[in-house]
């Protein structure tokens, strides 16, 4: 039986982690603060079905108002999405709500046209299909998915937001490297994890299944699916590794992993992040040291705009 935690808990794991950093007690609150408070809504136009200037002017002229993202010219937020997401733009996958941590990381892959992506954790499709829109529909997407229903969800999902170039597989991305051996240009591994950023402290049901138990699990996987992603990628080509939560058993422990395993033949590369809410990752957690390459990884501190994340991005050297 696996010990439900108590509000208290989750504030501890997440004052933990801010005391690691020396945040001052101000800054601490404020991360606190975040896993109560709303958050703004955000979404992207799908420029795979609808053009931005069309899609502002129908927003506009139903009374919908949305502010611009200086990092993207597809992005927006807007306060309340209540109106938008009943609305026949994101049911027809004109626009894709989304918000803007998973945005920025669909972003950070830097996919072109032509290239041959990986995504090794696709469901429910949401950063492929900004991958496939940057893609401008040219190359080709694999997406795996193990989960039946979510498998199926994907699919759809990709249909309706008029992605062409992939093809989802519903398999354990744990077997792909192996199989798939340096066939990618790009990868991105948005792995399953313990999802603190979907926590919200005022409604228990959000984080009551929330536990260590659970992030030890997350962890364990996600070292075996980052070694995966890294063995189908190409010499020469690059991966994003990217999680929702806060934990750094998800985060810097499972890339720490990947530079023990694979140290001589790969680069962390230092992401130059265009928002100022992030810390470097962390190189010492509990006593444990890692290697010092990790400060070039990312954590987007959570606020009213951006929900918790873990970005790091990785080259494989060319022997
Ligand atoms: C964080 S979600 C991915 C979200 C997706 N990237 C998006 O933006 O829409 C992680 C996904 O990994 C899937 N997953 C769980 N175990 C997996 C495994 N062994 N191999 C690949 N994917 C797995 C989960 O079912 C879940 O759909």
């Amino acid at each position: 039986m696996v010990k439900v935690v108590s509000e208290e808990a989750v504030k501890c794991a997440i004052t933990a982690i801010c005391d690691a950093y020396s945040l001052s007690t101000e800054a601490s609150q404020g991360v606190i603060d975040s896993f109560y408070n709303d958050k703004l809504s955000a979404f992207r136009v799908n420029t795979l079905k609808a053009s931005i200037a069309d899609v502002l002017a129908e927003l506009n002229s139903n009374g919908i108002e949305v502010s611009p993202i200086n990092w993207s010219d597809v992005s927006y937020t807007l306060k309340d999405k209540s109106l938008l997401s009943r609305s026949s733009f994101a049911r027809d996958g004109l626009v894709y709500i989304q918000n803007l941590s998973s945005q920025l990381t669909a972003l950070l892959l830097d996919a072109k046209p032509d290239e041959f992506v990986l995504d090794l954790a696709a469901a429910p499709g949401g950063k492929t299909s900004f991958i496939a829109a940057m893609m401008q529909n040219n190359g080709r997407i694999s997406a795996v998915e193990p989960v039946k229903d979510r498998y199926f969800r994907t699919i759809a999902n990709l249909k309706n937001l008029g992605v062409t170039i992939c093809k989802c597989y519903q398999k354990d991305g744990r077997v792909v490297g192996k199989l798939c051996k340096e066939w990618f240009d790009k990868v991105l591994l948005d792995a399953p994890c313990s999802s603190m950023a979907q926590i919200d402290l005022r409604d228990e049901d959000s984080y009551s299944h929330w536990n260590m138990k659970k992030v030890k699990e997350c962890s364990r996987k996600q070292k075996q699916l980052i070694l995966s992603a890294f063995e189908s990628l190409k010499p020469g080509g690059t991966m994003i590794y990217s999680t929702c939560s806060w934990m750094v058993e998800e985060n810097e422990e499972v890339v720490n992993h990947l530079l023990n395993e694979y140290n001589d033949q790969l680069e962390i590369v230092d992401l130059d992040l265009p928002i100022e809410n992030y810390l470097p990752g962390l190189t010492i957690y509990n006593n444990v040291s890692y290697h010092e390459t990790i400060t070039k990884t990312r954590r987007i501190i959570p606020n009213q705009c951006y929900e918790a994340f873990y970005i790091a991005k990785i080259r494989k050297l060319i022997r």
